[in-house]
């Protein structure tokens, strides 16, 4: 069945309304999705196996006018220069205020379609992951340049082989590598402050909208929301207060109890029914639940509380800033999200969120603070800067958050973390409340984590930690490299305008598939690391309000979005870890909604994921292929995986000498969960 037309109307259609005026419309794509989703050309499971690997047709060589990329990975680097199509690209793109390097017309930049794409810089030699490695592990990132000619699609993005200087290069989008150094990238170093080369970063996002209908905007729970009360959550660490079941029964104030209804929150999601007593206890908290389930809430609604309970100093009058409470996100994106939503909770309270992230003006940032601040949302670089310049005060600090904790703990921010809690003025974790939340949390995370934590934390785990949310639907394909572009089209075509986001390795490859897409008449917009900010905002506003209903995104997309009605996650390459591909396909399926992901399986590259993704599949109770569990059986080696993490899920607290409580959060009795004989195997 032809749905090119479809989409074809899609690509004219110029204008889409902006703004959160979802439900209309909404129920209209909706209604479009139950036609198309049936579709043929892609099944689930067995029905894709043993694929043949077939040649390109589209050659990712030279014949698209592909160039090399930078192999500096900091997100806020200026100086590159940037093909960008006038015609038909991104306006925005094109006037950044925050260059002053020429910018070219895009060689093989696409023109004629939204969002045409510069493919990164001309003249380097390098083009770096943005993912973790693989077999190389976690170190040097920094590789050959894309094979000649010809060649298709010669990524080199799974070697991970490394400089030798052994720098870290991770997810991490605030980690600068240059010239096989890697250093921690600080806002001041970036050039704002004029310490070092670099044009300013002078851009100033936009006010955050301010009427009220926008400020409790949200999207409709999902028809398996009440499923999550099924859900086996276990509490461990002593003394743990009881879980309530009702808002009613956390007692807040009833300006929060106004905004709790007016942001369409009628029943607790099983993560908040256990924090949100945890946290009003006063107890430090790791939990651990699955994508899309309101971890947010479950943090920002108790610290509101106490914070509306004891009052707060901060003030637009002080001279010096001293948050009552601190929330760390590894994204600019997930960070402005999670103020978003500290700003509506708080609405009509006197507590005052602010939001400061890398990319942007840090004058702004610092403007933005004086005004009063009373819960700082930062990412760690743009954090650490302006602690630097003593723009704010610690002392006061009461709560701290690290929201996707294991990736604020492991070895791209677990630096930068570290030395937030050793800043002057800090309070101790004894004199602080520190609360962690991830749907992953692998084992050796979780024991870095002390170092932050009271000793007598509370560990809250909903489901299996490290599972996939069971609301999307996952198929797993087997597609050569040489036939992904061909199976991603087909893909796409079948499903219409539905809202989808398509992963890649590289942040090249985004560039080049949206381009590539674009030019299949597929409106599509991209979202890495190398892109500005403001380019970054743009795409995902394009994406959010369905000017685009493709986005293809580097990993940097992969945690925490959390965007109305995406239907399909595809992963066009396959990312290096499990806890990854889990975060990445909880991008769908949130809340109670159902979603669909597709992976393309490549046996030349992703026979060390066989193993962990079996698991991840029959977990969430999915088809697991045939040929996939071929490959995990013939790969798996006891003892030890081939994963660049060894375990799949850190099935447990870590700590062994808790007094377990397992229930099953509306009946409450007890259950222990024993880690099966995959979960033993060490992290590598
Ligand atoms: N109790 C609730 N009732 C209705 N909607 C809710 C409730 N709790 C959260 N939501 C909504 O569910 C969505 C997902 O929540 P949130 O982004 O906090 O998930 P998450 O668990 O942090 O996901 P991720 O692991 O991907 O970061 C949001 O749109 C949020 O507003």
């Amino acid at each position: 069945m032809d749905d090119g037309p479809s989409r074809r109307n899609h690509f004219m259609r110029s204008g889409f309304a902006s703004g959160r005026s979802m439900g209309n419309r909404d129920a209209g794509e909706s209604n479009k999705r139950e036609n198309t989703s049936t579709m043929g050309g892609f099944g689930v499971g067995k029905s894709f196996g043993n694929r043949g690997f077939s040649n390109n047709k589209f050659e990712e060589g030279d014949s698209s006018g592909f160039w090399r990329e930078s192999n500096n990975d900091c997100e806020d680097n200026q100086t590159r220069n940037r093909g960008f199509s006038k015609r038909g690209g991104y306006q925005d793109g094109n006037h950044s205020e925050a260059s002053g390097s020429s910018r070219r017309g895009g060689r093989g930049s696409f023109r004629g379609c939204r969002g045409g794409f510069g493919l990164g810089s001309p003249n380097s030699e390098y083009e770096q992951d943005e993912g973790t490695q693989r077999t190389g592990g976690l170190f040097g990132s920094r590789r050959p340049a894309l094979s000649g000619a010809g060649n298709g699609d010669t990524y080199q993005s799974r070697s991970g082989s490394g400089s030798g200087r052994g720098g870290y290069k991770g997810l991490n989008e605030e980690v600068v590598t240059g010239s096989g150094k890697n250093y921690w990238k600080s806002e001041a170093e970036g050039g704002e402050s004029g310490d070092t080369q670099g044009p300013k970063v002078t851009y100033i996002p936009p006010p955050p909208p301010e009427d009220e209908d926008s400020i409790f905007a949200h999207y409709q729970t999902g028809i398996n929301f009440d499923k999550y009360d099924t859900i086996l959550v276990e509490v461990s660490g002593h003394d743990a207060p009881p879980a309530i079941l009702t808002f009613e029964e956390a007692n807040l104030c009833q300006t929060l109890n106004n905004n709790i209804a007016k942001a369409g929150y009628t029943k607790l999601t099983p993560v908040q029914k256990y924090s949100i007593p945890i946290i009003l206890a006063g107890r430090d908290l790791m939990a651990c639940a699955q994508t899309g389930s309101g971890k947010t809430a479950a943090f920002l609604l108790p610290i509101l509380a106490h914070m509306m309970r004891d009052g707060i100093t901060a003030s637009r009058f002080k001279e010096l800033q001293e948050p009552e409470c601190i929330i760390v996100a590894p994204t600019r994106e997930l960070i402005n999200q999670i103020y978003l939503e500290a700003r509506k909770f708080s609405f009509g309270t006197c507590v005052r969120a602010v939001v400061i992230y890398g990319g942007t003006q840090l004058g702004h940032s610092i403007r933005q603070i004086v005004q009063g601040c009373n819960i700082l949302c930062a990412t760690p670089g743009r954090l650490m800067d302006i602690i630097g310049k003593e723009k704010i005060g610690l002392r006061q600090v009461k709560y701290l958050v690290l929201d996707e904790a294991d990736r604020m703990l492991d070895m791209g921010f677990g630096p930068e973390m570290k030395k937030l809690i050793s800043c002057p003025g800090m309070p101790s974790k004894e004199q602080r409340q520190t609360l962690m939340f991830s749907a992953t949390f692998p084992e050796e995370i979780q024991r870095l984590a002390g170092e932050f934590l009271k000793s007598n934390y509370l560990f809250v785990a909903v489901g299996q930690v490290g599972g996939a949310c069971r609301d999307v639907q996952q198929t797993i394909l087997q597609v050569g490299q040489y036939s992904k572009r061909e199976k991603l089209v087909e893909i796409l075509q079948n499903i219409g305008d539905e809202r989808t986001m398509v992963f890649v390795e590289t942040k090249k490859k985004a560039d080049f598939i949206a381009t590539f897409l674009c030019q299949e008449k597929i409106s599509t917009t991209s979202i890495h690391g190398d892109r500005e900010q403001r380019e970054r905002e743009q795409a995902l506003g394009d994406f959010r309000y369905g000017k685009c209903p493709v986005l293809v995104a580097t990993s940097v997309a992969a945690r925490g979005l959390d965007i109305e009605n995406v239907q399909h996650v595809i992963n066009f390459d396959l990312p290096s870890t499990i806890d990854e591909y889990v975060h990445r396909i909880g991008r769908t399926g949130r809340c109670g909604n159902t979603g669909r992901a597709i992976s393309f399986f490549d046996p030349e590259s992703d026979n060390h994921l066989a193993q962990p993704l079996v698991k991840v599949l029959s977990d969430a109770q999915q088809d697991v292929p045939a040929w996939l569990e071929e490959i995990a059986f013939s790969t798996y080696v006891p003892g030890f995986s081939g994963s660049a993490r060894g375990n799949v899920f850190a099935s447990v607290d870590t700590r062994k000498n808790y007094q377990g409580k397992s229930t099953l959060n509306t009946a409450g009795f007890s259950s222990s969960q024993a880690p099966n004989p995959v979960d033993d195997e060490s992290w590598d």
